[in-house]
């Protein structure tokens, strides 16, 4: 399953060009089922989850054609074809192709995602909202979904989501572009890689209002056209590599940012006494002076972090704040609000020296500044994993850290990235 080799205690310093959304990615990829017309993707990652993804695509009938390392031309085909099992559980992004296929197939059978385990994951919100656009989903006992139209199509109608859950959003969003009629989103999901799927929908020819918002408005359309889409940075990546530089005490110039998705991980970094400047239109820099004290509340007393649906404190990046929390002085709260396990990945953490009171599931408190030692740990999932090779960039002595797929998933060229900031990093099978 592979392996790094991390010799700890060297800054990371010098430039590092992000990649694309991965999270954008997998909703875009997903959306070239909805016309028979190429589609153009520009600043695709190069991740396993979108290999993965274009695979079952292929599974599907689409051409896929790699233009270069992120450009693809994908024209769907008959969407159908068997899917893989082991290529639908490999992704969480797998069950995007829920909402398109539904809006083409009019029914679809599809094993359940897989995915970061982090939590129950629950899919209960994507049926609930394309059953509000007519259709009829079921469960079998293995676990098959099984949901297709009532009446061979799908009606626009209003929508609310009991939770603002990203990829049901946009498997609902997927399947009202194709509906009659128009529809509506009540508590959608708003994050940057929904606000793309919109945008390239809306070069697709389906008419949404409300972008960024928590209520989407959306005209479905007959038949929708071919387009060329660019993807968004990663935020996600962007967030670790301001954590690697801050934690490690280096100073790193990140390429390739929005700043308009950082304002509140901005928040986030400089409550554990990490801050950064823009440099420019699309970089920012990670200074090597930091203050690298845990913030109090107003009256000293110890500040939390926790996590929400966009604009909030993304989940995602709560496992690499509590990485950079132990290399910082003071005291703080990681509270994962959302997910019910990301947080057990903590133990590494305590094995490896950090001091680490890890209350329940949802809740830790980190005491800092910890000496971090290097150890054999695994990843036990994406962003954990990725935590972990901040760790062993930040312990002394060697790391060895197992299970890089599930970094890999979602990380372009980590090895490489991390060679070039000046760190001892060696990838092996
Ligand atoms: C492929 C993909 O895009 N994966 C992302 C997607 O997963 P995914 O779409 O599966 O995650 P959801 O947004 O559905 O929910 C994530 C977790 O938050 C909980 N929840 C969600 C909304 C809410 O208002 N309250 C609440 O408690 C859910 O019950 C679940 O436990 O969104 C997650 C949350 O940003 C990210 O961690 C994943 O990287
Ligand atoms: C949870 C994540 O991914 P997924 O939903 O694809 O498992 C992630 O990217 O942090």
């Amino acid at each position: 399953m592979g392996e790094y080799r991390i010799i700890g205690g060297k800054a990371a310093s010098g430039e590092v060009q992000i990649s694309g959304n991965k999270n954008s990615a997998l909703p875009c990829l997903a959306a070239t089922l909805l016309t028979d017309e190429p589609v153009h993707l520009l600043n695709v990652p190069d991740i396993e989850d979108v290999q993965v993804m274009l695979e079952l695509l292929q599974d599907l009938g689409s051409t896929v054609v790699r233009e270069d390392t992120h450009s693809y031309t994908i024209t769907t085909g008959s969407r159908s074809g068997l899917l893989k099992r082991n290529l639908v559980e490999a992704i969480r992004g797998s069950i995007l192709l829920l909402g398109p296929l539904l809006a083409t197939n009019d029914e679809v059978r599809l094993t359940p995602p897989g995915g970061d385990v982090i939590g129950l994951r629950r899919l209960d919100t994507h049926f609930m909202g394309l059953a509000s656009l007519g259709a009829d989903c079921t469960i079998s006992e293995d676990g098959e979904i099984h949901i297709k139209t009532k009446n061979g199509a799908l009606i626009g109608s209003d929508v609310f989501l009991d939770e603002a859950s990203v990829t049901a959003t946009e498997n609902v969003l997927m399947a009202a572009a194709l509906a009659r009629g128009e529809s509506i989103i009540s508590n959608a999901a708003s994050e940057p890689h929904v606000q793309d799927l919109c945008s390239m929908l809306q070069l697709m020819g389906c008419p949404i209002e409300g972008i960024g918002s928590n209520r989407l408005r959306i005209t479905g359309q007959k038949r929708l056209n071919g387009c060329e889409f660019r993807l968004g940075s990663d935020y996600m990546e962007i967030g670790s590599f301001i954590g690697l530089a801050g934690a490690s005490g280096g100073q790193v110039l990140i390429k390739g940012v929005q700043h308009e998705h950082l304002r509140m991980i901005r928040l986030g970094f400089e409550r554990i006494g990490i801050t950064f400047v823009e440099d420019g239109p699309s970089s920012l820099l990670v200074p090597r002076k930091q203050k690298r004290i845990l913030a109090k509340e107003v009256g000293g007393h110890t500040a939390k972090i926790d996590d929400a649906p966009w604009p909030g404190f993304p989940a995602d990046l709560l496992s690499i704040i509590t990485v950079c929390a132990t290399q910082m002085e003071g005291s703080i709260l990681i509270h994962e609000k959302m997910f019910e396990s990301r947080m057990y990945f903590i133990d590494w953490l305590i094995r490896m020296g950090a001091d680490i009171i890890l209350c329940d599931p949802h809740r830790a408190v980190v005491n800092g500044p910890s000496q971090l030692f290097g150890s054999t740990v695994a990843s036990p999932d994406v962003r954990a994993g990725m935590a972990l090779v901040i760790a062993a960039v930040c312990a002394q002595g060697e790391s060895v850290i197992q299970n890089i797929y599930q970094i890999e998933r979602g990380y372009e060229d980590l090895c490489g990235k991390l060679q070039a900031l000046g760190l001892e990093i060696e990838r092996s099978e």
